[in-house]
């Protein structure tokens, strides 16, 4: 395991497996995964359906103890749910009954007054809801929710930024303009991003590595980083297909 030393924001996993269910009907989900993410990385995982991709996630946030091996952030083993780790999920779960700013300063309630809203402020900007602090969760589009639940994960300044397919019930238009936006936010931020997708182009898009893993139960079959410049939009690199196609066809085989 990694020393106390490390940078924060590293996560480390070690022989990580993790079998649902009891003796009678175990469901290995996932086996023997090892993977080093480094402080400020952005990570992409792929796979088949039910290869463990949320699971490899809940254990990192600590929502799950794995079966098997070790599971560290930061240096130290994870033993539940922190403040270091924000977790944005496919549905927005705002809590209706706050405004946006609400939600945003929820997990902020050691501040002060007038430091949690500059808090806020500064990060309903980054996200372009500043227009829309004061509005219910229901007055906004799913673009807009999403956009606020990452606003609300970032608040309380996690080193780690876990996301499982955030942008997946959205239409095309709106996921393509947040995936845009998340990469200028990580930019911005700084964070390690763990992002968890179905689509091997939002993978190739956003990570600037890529875990593909195998059917249930879940093993890194491919660990693949990108050479892309990440200022520039990688949709134009001439690399950009050559690494995409790798991508496809370890997802392809992984699904056989
Ligand atoms: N609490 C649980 N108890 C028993 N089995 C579970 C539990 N949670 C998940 N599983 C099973 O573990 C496997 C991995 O689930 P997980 O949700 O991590 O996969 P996934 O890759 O995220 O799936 P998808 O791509 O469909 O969202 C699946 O076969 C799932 O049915």
């Amino acid at each position: 395991m990694p020393s106390p030393a490390d940078a924060g924001g590293a996560v480390t996993l070690r022989g990580v497996s993790l079998v649902y269910g009891g003796r009678r009907d175990p469901v290995p989900a996932l086996a023997d995964i090892d993977a080093d993410l480094a402080p400020g990385s952005f990570t992409a995982i792929v796979g088949p359906s039910g290869c463990g991709k949320s699971t490899l996630l809940r254990l990192v946030a600590g929502f799950a103890a794995p079966t098997g091996g070790e599971v560290a952030v930061s240096g130290s083993p994870v033993t539940g749910p922190g403040p270091d780790r924000g977790v944005v999920f496919q549905q927005p779960r705002l809590f209706p009954w706050l405004s946006v700013r609400g939600n945003v300063e929820f997990g902020l309630k050691g501040l002060p007054k007038a430091a949690r809203r500059a808090r806020s402020a500064e990060l309903l900007e980054l996200v372009g809801l500043a227009d829309a602090a004061g509005r219910r969760p229901y007055e906004l589009s799913g673009g807009m929710q999403q956009r606020a639940a990452i606003a609300r994960a970032l608040a309380p300044d996690p080193a780690i930024l876990l996301m499982d397919e955030p942008f997946a019930a959205l239409d095309a238009l709106t996921r393509e303009r947040l995936q845009e936006e998340l990469r200028r936010v990580w930019q911005a931020t700084g964070k390690t991003v763990l992002f968890v997708t179905h689509s091997v182009d939002e993978a190739v898009y956003l990570g600037t590595r890529v875990l593909v893993l195998s059917k249930r139960p879940g093993r890194v079959v491919l660990d693949a980083a990108s050479e892309l410049p990440y200022a520039d939009d990688p949709h134009l690199h001439p690399d950009q297909p050559a690494f995409r196609d790798k991508i496809a066809s370890a997802v392809r085989a992984a699904a056989a």
